[in-house]
């Protein structure tokens, strides 16, 4: 995420928060903010960077985000301004646009509720596509790390909504671990399912199947060292553009899990993370530590892995609130 201000005032810095390389596609690009000028000029700064869709934050807990007259998960309690947003974005970018939202917030955690939002926001503003992160969000100084832990999911809200809504995208998110779970949750009728810590932490296993398990494409006989190949060209080119931030840790961080339970992993962990306090390009640090590392793990194709818990989303379905009906009088005057 993006804040707006944050593009707003940069605009003689912008590649260094925007660009990225057309292999990224397709790109979404997630502005969170609750000023509508800022929004919208964010939006024109952002729109020659050729983003592919462009999403609004109301799910972020965290306080520096969603403290009180910030934006983030908040602005659920403000649907009509959540709507006036999307009309500004809307107006100033040719690609669809999004919200990303929890299911609630606080003691606002009903499923009437979490349709009175998606209603509303729907319906007085072009919005057609919501990714909904299953758990609602407490804003009791819990840290945004429990705020992914401690609320329940609530897998059942999110099917329910793709029955009371039938003309909406929902992307399902929250708690999904492996391709299988993916591949489940598509079953019972998710237009769309996104993993955040999951493809994070075990990149190779959810990252290096998707294409293959998810869309179909023929399995590809990459090894992890022709990635780290081609990483450590785009990492290092990344370092040397911008100078002091992304720094080299920033860039090296998303390969971290990259050998996820497979052996000498803590091992080359504990070595990369002493190399990066002198490495000053990402090939060295890999010709310092990838020794660690097993020529048989590094050279092995991706293989299918074992299946996950596949049943959650079916008894999801068997939980399903009542459907939602719209009382438009009072939400008029709500
Ligand atoms: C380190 C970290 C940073 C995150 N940053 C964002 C963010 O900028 N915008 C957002 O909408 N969600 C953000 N999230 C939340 C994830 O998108 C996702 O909703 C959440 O982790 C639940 O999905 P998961 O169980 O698949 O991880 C972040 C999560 C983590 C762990």
């Amino acid at each position: 995420m993006l804040a707006a201000e944050t593009i707003v005032y940069q605009t003689g810095n912008l590649d260094r928060f925007l660009a990225y390389g057309p292999e990224q596609h397709p790109i979404v690009l997630q502005i969170g903010g609750n000023n509508l000028e800022n929004l919208a000029k964010a939006t024109q700064l952002a729109t020659p960077y050729g983003y592919d869709e462009i999403n609004f934050n109301c799910g972020c807990p965290s306080p520096r985000v969603a403290g009180h007259g910030c934006f983030g998960v908040r602005l659920m309690l403000d649907p009509k301004f959540v709507a006036e947003a999307m009309c500004v974005i809307s107006a100033n970018t040719n690609v669809p646009v999004s919200v990303k939202c929890r299911i609630g917030l606080d003691d606002h955690d009903s499923y009437n509720e979490l349709c009175d939002f998606i209603y509303k926001v729907s319906s007085q503003s072009p919005t057609r596509h919501f990714i909904i992160h299953s758990r609602k969000a407490l804003l009791n100084g819990i840290s945004p790390a429990d705020n992914r832990k401690i609320p329940p999911l609530k897998y059942e809200y999110y099917y329910a909504l793709l029955r009371d809504f039938p003309d909406l995208q929902f992307t399902i998110n929250g708690g999904i671990n492996s391709i299988d779970e993916v591949n489940a949750a598509r079953m019972e009728g998710a237009h769309g399912v996104m993993l955040g810590r999951a493809a994070y932490s075990n990149p190779w296993q959810i990252l290096g199947l998707v294409d293959s398990a998810v869309y179909g494409a023929p399995l590809r006989s990459i090894t992890r060292r022709q990635v780290l190949e081609q990483y450590q060209v785009y990492g290092d080119s990344v370092v040397r553009m911008y100078g002091l931030k992304p720094n080299i840790r920033d860039v090296v961080k998303p390969l971290l899990g990259l050998f996820h339970a497979e052996p000498r992993n803590v091992v080359w962990k504990r070595r990369a993370d002493a190399a990066l306090l002198h490495c000053t390009t990402i090939k060295s640090l890999f010709e310092e530590t990838l020794g660690e590392i097993p020529d048989r793990v590094l050279d092995a194709p991706i293989t299918e892995v074992p299946s996950g818990s596949t049943d959650t989303f079916i008894k999801a379905k068997s939980l399903l609130p009542p459907p939602y009906t719209v009382n438009e009088e009072e939400l008029l005057y709500a």
